[in-house]
């Protein structure tokens, strides 16, 4: 997405960390000085629970979906979409909203999720009217009543699932959401004892087809504000859409958490506890899923999977470490068989053997190492996120580039790399993504990161990369981040010169049509470079680029100018270039759809938000090791 603002995780929705901090003490992963400032919890503003359904809306453009349907096929997500939604709803801030949706058509999945929720939430969480937004889409109000299909029939009430005994249906399917259980007053003893209900012992009738006889249940929450979208009505997929909003902390409840019970030590017997849970739910105990319940849960379910995973370190550990000296006894062996016959002297075949071996030994440990550096993280086949903090490099980059001293670059450059000495790509964050990494560390790293942050700085592994003074380039995704802070390695090409840039792609310093401009880029440092279009009658190269200007990356060599932007990319530029050329000659572009800005960006906001989503003229280029 090419942004500084976003973090982007692997977890099921119903286990979404909690990620709640109780002490906001540094553990030495700890970046910044303003402890008072950091977040003990990851809350959000907004949630879309845009959650796995069984897609009957998508039937006109996901044909398949035809010949698998049938009207029971939201029954078996109905559960798992309730916990989604609770655990949406449980970090989500008190007056931050969620959105709820489907693209399914079945009130199962739907408005009888919708109506569990509120009915545990309890008035803390309650039904937006958005029926004056987007007054052009053409929807219908949600359904207060339905029938729940299962096995080719239709159960009317819980009752009509008891008396059929149908196991996977729940009460919560239904408008009322009652269980009935308690409204029986003719209870018997079953034989061992236990309570039963009388309707629970009538046998299920084979010829019954359709109970619809019985009385139709109609919901009393007010579910007609809920969204739902026809393929009819506007040429569209059907698509269901609750927006709710959070008015206070979610209710407490019953201590039936799975932490209650005293001694749950796996995250499977946590995830059972879970189903009991569920179960009990559907047997009409009252019990609510809560914040605080649902993060006792997750601690828990967090505290035994970071066991799990230390045990699993530790044996991967040894594992490795007994496939390395294996290696190594291995290696040793060809070492020494080659010792013994070097007969020969030295640069020698023997000699070269030996070499071989040593090559080996020193590839394996270097595969070793990295096999054991990759299972360090926290999460296995997950790289781990760290600050980087390496002053020697970070001091060359703001040397080479001139980088204005603004520009935040304490705590908010991180890498995937453990190995600080091997660290490829340096990535940017935004002040809130910083604030949420550090909140992480702080909590044992629950967050499985796969993506987070922008690229900014790649390290330049060419030959004649490292001849340049500094081993960093710029990369294209952040180049327009950072390009108002540059002063130095940045000049500006005329529209003819820049042209010819993007056509050759390597312009040696006297070709260029501007013989000043060719000086200019001569005198540069060796290195990457950035090449910005200058822009009618600015001349001067004194003018600071902003974001909205149109750069590339380069790479100064010894005799010419080369750029380091993908071929496709020169070409999309270019027609972009024609076409603003264009419409300029025309006079018909007002300087302010340019978008061009007048000053450097306040990089320091508190959610970063002017970094993140940068300018649409500011260009997205995929970058490419240009050598001359
Ligand atoms: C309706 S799709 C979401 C589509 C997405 N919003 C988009 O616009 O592309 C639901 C997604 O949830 C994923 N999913 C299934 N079970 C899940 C779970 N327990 N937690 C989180 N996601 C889940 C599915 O793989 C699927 O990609």
């Amino acid at each position: 997405m090419c942004t500084a603002n976003l973090i982007v995780t692997n977890h099921e929705g119903q286990h979404f960390p909690g990620c709640r901090s109780h002490k906001n003490i540094s553990n030495g992963s700890e970046t910044t000085n303003n402890l008072e400032q950091s977040i003990t919890q990851l809350l959000f503003d907004r949630v879309l629970c845009d959650v796995p359904c069984s897609g009957d809306g998508t039937l006109r453009k996901a044909p398949d979906i035809w010949r698998k349907w049938n009207g029971g096929m939201g029954n078996g997500l109905h559960c798992l979409q309730i916990h989604i939604a609770m655990r949406g709803l449980s970090l989500l801030k008190v007056g931050g909203r969620m959105v709820y949706s489907t693209c399914s058509m079945n009130p199962v999945e739907n408005e009888a999720v919708v109506a569990e929720i509120l009915r545990r939430c309890g008035g803390s969480v309650e039904l937006v009217d958005v029926s004056n937004e987007l007054p052009q889409l053409i929807r219908r109000p949600g359904l207060t009543k339905w029938k729940v299909r299962d096995k080719g029939v239709w159960l009317s009430s819980f009752k009509d699932a008891r008396k059929l005994q149908r196991n996977g249906i729940v009460p919560s399917m239904f408008p009322s959401g009652k269980n009935y259980a308690d409204l029986t007053n003719n209870n018997q003893k079953s034989e061992n004892g236990e309570s039963v209900n009388a309707e629970d012992i009538v046998q299920p009738d084979d010829t019954i087809s359709s109970i619809d006889d019985l009385e139709e249940e109609v919901s009393d929450l007010s579910l007609q504000l809920c969204m739902r979208i026809v393929p009819h009505d506007q040429n569209t997929g059907a698509f269901f859409i609750a927006v709710l909003q959070k008015v206070s902390h979610l209710p407490a409840i019953p201590d039936k958490s799975a932490t209650s019970q005293g001694k749950l030590s796996t995250r499977s017997e946590l995830h059972e506890n879970l189903s009991d849970q569920a179960t009990e739910e559907i047997n009409g105990l009252e019990v609510t899923s809560v914040d605080g319940a649902d993060e006792k849960i997750l601690e828990e379910a967090s505290k035994a999977e970071e066991n799990i995973s230390e045990m699993a370190l530790e044996a991967a550990d040894e594992k490795i470490s007994e496939e390395t000296s294996e290696v190594d006894e291995k290696i040793s062996e060809v070492a020494l068989e080659a010792d013994l016959v070097d007969d020969e002297p030295a640069g020698g075949a023997p000699e070269s053997n030996s070499s071989e071996a040593a090559d080996k030994k020193t590839d394996s440990a270097k595969t070793g190492e990295k096999r054991k550096l990759q299972i360090q993280g926290k999460w296995k086949g997950v790289d781990p996120v760290l600050f980087f903090q390496d002053e020697t490099i970070i001091n060359s980059i703001k040397a080479f580039y001139g980088i204005d001293e603004s520009f935040p670059f304490t705590g908010h450059l991180v890498t995937r790399n453990k190995d600080a000495n091997h660290v490829k790509r340096i990535y940017y964050v935004s002040k809130s993504v910083k604030d949420v990494l550090d909140l992480n560390f702080r909590v044992g790293q629950q967050l499985k990161i796969t993506s987070v942050g922008l690229k900014m700085f790649e390290r330049q592994s060419s030959r004649e990369g490292s001849l340049a003074p500094c081993s960093f380039r710029i990369s294209s995704e952040g180049l327009p981040v950072i390009l108002p802070y540059i002063t130095k390695q940045i000049l500006y090409a005329s529209p003819a010169d820049f042209k010819h840039l993007l056509q050759y792609k390597s312009i040696k310093f006297a070709d260029f049509v501007d013989a000043d401009f060719g000086q200019k880029a001569a005198d540069l440092i060796l290195g990457c470079c950035v090449i910005v279009l200058r822009e009618g009658d600015k001349l001067s190269d004194h003018i600071q680029a902003d974001a909205s200007a149109i750069a590339i990356g380069c790479w100064k060599g010894r005799s010419s100018l080369s750029v380091m932007v993908t071929a496709m990319d020169c070409q999309e530029l270019l027609e972009r270039l024609s076409a603003r050329m264009e419409t300029e000659k025309n006079g018909t572009l007002a300087p302010e759809s340019l978008g061009v800005l007048d000053k450097k960006q306040d990089m320091s906001g508190e959610n970063g938000t002017p970094l993140e989503d940068h300018n649409v003229e500011a260009m997205k280029i995929q970058d490419t090791n240009a050598s001359e």
